[in-house]
This record gives C-alpha cells, structure tokens and sequence, in this order.
C-alpha cells in the first residue's frame, strides 16, 4: 500500500512540483524554448519550475497567437512568432540557453544558429537526422565553447544510473546480452498525418523515435558499439516509414544485443490492447538485471527504464537468488518525485554526456536503416556560414 502512496505522491508531486526560489544574488539561466511543441512542458517548462537556477523566459512559434496562448498557458514572459519569430529568439540578448524540440529534421539547422547566436542548447532526442549533422553540431559547440546536450533524459536517473553502477561494480560479471526497447500500443500517440513522426524529411519513423532509446542505452549498459547490424525487422506505415523495427547486433567481446520500436504496436487477435513495453534487460555472466521492472507488474516482463520516476525496481538476479532495490534519488542529490527531465536539468549547462555518444547513436540508427533498406533520414538542406 505504501508504494501505492508513493507513487500517487511521485505523480502528483512530479507534475505540479513546489516551486524554488532563487537565492538572493543569484541570476537564474534564462531559456528560450523554440516551438510550442507538445513535449516542452514535460521535458523543460514544470521540471524548471522546481529549479532555482533556472527560469523559462521566452516561446517562439511559427504562429504569434499560438506562441501567446502558449505563454499565458505557462506563465512565460516574452513571445516571439511569425516566420522570424525563431531567430528574434535566437537574437534576444536576455536568453541564456535554447531548449529545441522542434522535428528531428529541423534540430540542425536551429541548433546550429542557436550556437552561433551564442547560446548553450539543450537538444531533443535523435540529436538530427544523421551522425554527419550530428558531428557537426557538436564540433560547431565546441568551437564556440558552448554547451550541446542531447535530451536522453533517462540517462540521468537514477535507477538508470544504478543498473550501470551494477553492471560496473562487476559483481554480475561480464555483460553477455542485452535487450533494449520502447513500444507503445496503438492509440498512445496521435495517430494523425501530420504527427512529426510520420514525415521522412522531418526525421519521422520508429528507429528515430523509439527505438533511438533503445539503441542509446544499448550503448550505455554494454559500454561499446556494435561491430555489425546482424538482423533488422521493419513493419512500415508508409514506404520510408518504419512503425515498428526490431533489430539485432554483435558487439565486442561475443556480446549480442537486441533493440525493438513499435509506435502503435496492434492490439493481439485484433482486440486483446496491447501493453506498453519499456523492458532493459542485460543478461551478465553470473546473472541477470531486470532494469527498472513495473512495482504493479510484478514478475512480469513489463519494466520501464525510459520514465522511472512513476514506479521502478532493479531486479538482479543471481543463481536463484533475487534482490530489489529502487534509486529514486543519487546519495547527495534530488527528490523521489523528480523526474528525469528534472535530473537532466542538473547535468546543463555542464554536459555529462560526451559529444561522441550523439555521433555513435546516430550511427548505428543509420546503419540499421540502411540494412534495413529504408536509408537514412536525409541530412539537413541548411548551409551553415
Ligand atoms: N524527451 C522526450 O521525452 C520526448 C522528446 N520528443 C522529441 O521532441 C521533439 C518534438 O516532439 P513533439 O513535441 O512530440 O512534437 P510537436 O509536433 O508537438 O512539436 C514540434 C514543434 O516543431 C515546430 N515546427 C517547426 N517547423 C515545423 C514543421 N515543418 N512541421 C511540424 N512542426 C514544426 C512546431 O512549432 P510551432 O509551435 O512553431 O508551430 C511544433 O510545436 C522531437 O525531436 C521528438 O523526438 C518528443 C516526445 C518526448
Ligand atoms: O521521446 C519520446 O518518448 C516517448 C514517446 O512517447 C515519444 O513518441 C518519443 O518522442
């Protein structure tokens, strides 16, 4: 029952979190968030709120009335709109850092006039359409001494954190495989055409979309890249269009991993509604951890390494003999009720995410295209002087 409590508490908290003030003297980063995209409050405007450093100053979008609605909605000082709304953002001498979750398509060309304007940006995930663009964006960061960060939240979990600390205390031994998911049944995303997710150009597709979680924190819990791109399994919504990808990998050291996507995964037998599946599973050498396993699916394979702050448990294995633990905060920083978004916030604008981990996940995304035979996203059309 407790946990029944804690996890109302967490929800409930995590989405109307108590708000922090500044300490005197302080002055606060001050972002300015392009488009009114769907994910910016989940991904920067409540999770900010609990921040004392931080504060959402300004919204572009390509529609001054919706860019307005959005702000009062908010509580968010300055608009712009209209077809310069983006860069008079960009251009605004108040703003600090850039949150950019526009398509997939558009992150290169926004992110790079946001690093020449000046600002730190915090990137949507798949940092763009290719690892070409990718390695752009960050060489450019670098060279003006900006901070890049690509928006894996759950990267800064704890829970997450804590699966990898097993995996490297090397009490499991060595990692043997892995598999590594996020598939949503039917009806959770909008299914509509003109969902971002739906448009090749804009970086549309499962792999993008879903399946780049899977691939990072493949990359994250083995600690390496795959040598190849053994198998890959595409179920498409239209021809370049993946809705589901499954796919498998051999990695150094006979490691193989698998990776599955699927944005509207059936309901079985045409009516049983399918669950949403956010399994981590790493298989070692002496045993076994089921990352961030469901408190309300017990024993079941359902676990959630992408969202852990609404209920996790690791469950590690070894031999017959099971243990739980749950991470919601680090030893010396954060609230159960935080969310990874929250966690990201405390990693920018000091990185804790090198560059060549966007590049490397952007790689093997492409390469799972291109075996496939759907080919990458194409790369961005804007010219960077
Ligand atoms: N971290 C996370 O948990 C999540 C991350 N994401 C990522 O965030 C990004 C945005 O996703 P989401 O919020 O769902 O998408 P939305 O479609 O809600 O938002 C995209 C925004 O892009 C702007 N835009 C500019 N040009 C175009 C164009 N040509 N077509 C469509 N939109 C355009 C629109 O802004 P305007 O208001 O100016 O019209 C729109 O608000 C993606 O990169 C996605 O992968 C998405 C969901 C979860
Ligand atoms: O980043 C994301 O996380 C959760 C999914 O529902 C969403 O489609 C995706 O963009």
């Amino acid at each position: 029952m407790s946990s029944l409590f804690g996890l109302i508490d967490r929800i409930r908290k995590s989405s109307n979190p108590p708000g922090a003030k500044p300490s005197p003297g302080s002055k606060p980063l001050k972002f300015g968030v392009l488009g009114a995209a769907d994910i910016a409050p989940t991904a920067l405007i409540v999770p900010v709120k609990s921040h004392p450093e931080a504060v959402v100053y300004a919204i572009a979008a390509r529609n001054k009335d919706k860019a307005a609605a959005f702000a009062r909605k908010h509580g968010i000082a300055k608009v712009f709109g209209g077809v310069n709304g983006y860069q008079e953002l960009l251009d605004d001498p108040e703003i600090d850092a850039i949150y950019n979750p526009l398509p997939n398509g558009l992150h290169y060309e926004w992110t790079m006039k946001a690093l020449a304007a000046g600002k730190h940006v915090l990137l949507e995930k798949p940092s763009s359409n290719t690892a070409a663009d990718t390695r752009r964006m960050f060489e450019f960061a670098e060279s003006r001494n900006l901070v890049l960060l690509e928006a894996y939240h759950s990267r800064f979990h704890p829970a997450v954190l804590r699966v990898k600390a097993i995996i490297d205390s090397g009490e499991l031994g060595a990692v043997k495989s892995t598999s590594t998911g996020l598939a949503l049944p039917r009806g959770m995303i909008k299914s509509a055409a003109d969902n971002i997710r739906f448009d090749f150009k804009l970086g549309g597709g499962a792999l993008m979309d879903m399946g780049s979680y899977a691939i990072n924190a493949m990359r994250y819990f083995t600690a390496a890249n795959p040598t190849s791109v053994v198998s890959v399994d595409h179920e498409l919504k239209s021809p370049k269009i993946d809705r589901k990808t499954v796919a498998s990998f051999s990695l150094p050291n006979s490691v193989t991993s698998t990776i599955f996507c699927d944005l509207e995964e059936p309901p079985s037998l045409g009516f049983i509604p399918a669950m949403p599946n956010l399994n981590a599973i790493i298989k070692c050498e002496k045993g076994e951890i089921k990352g961030a396993k469901s408190q309300l699916f017990d024993n079941s394979q359902l676990m959630n390494y992408v969202a852990p702050t609404q209920y996790h448990a690791i469950t590690v294995k070894i031999g017959n003999k099971n243990r739980t633990e749950k991470a919601y905060t680090l030893p010396d920083l954060g609230e159960p009720w935080w969310t990874s978004y929250r966690y990201q916030l405390e990693a920018f604008p000091h990185a804790w995410v090198m560059p060549e981990e966007s590049v490397r996940t952007m790689e093997v995304i492409e390469s799972v295209y291109v075996k496939g035979g759907l080919g990458s996203r194409p790369g961005s059309d804007y010219v960077h002087h």
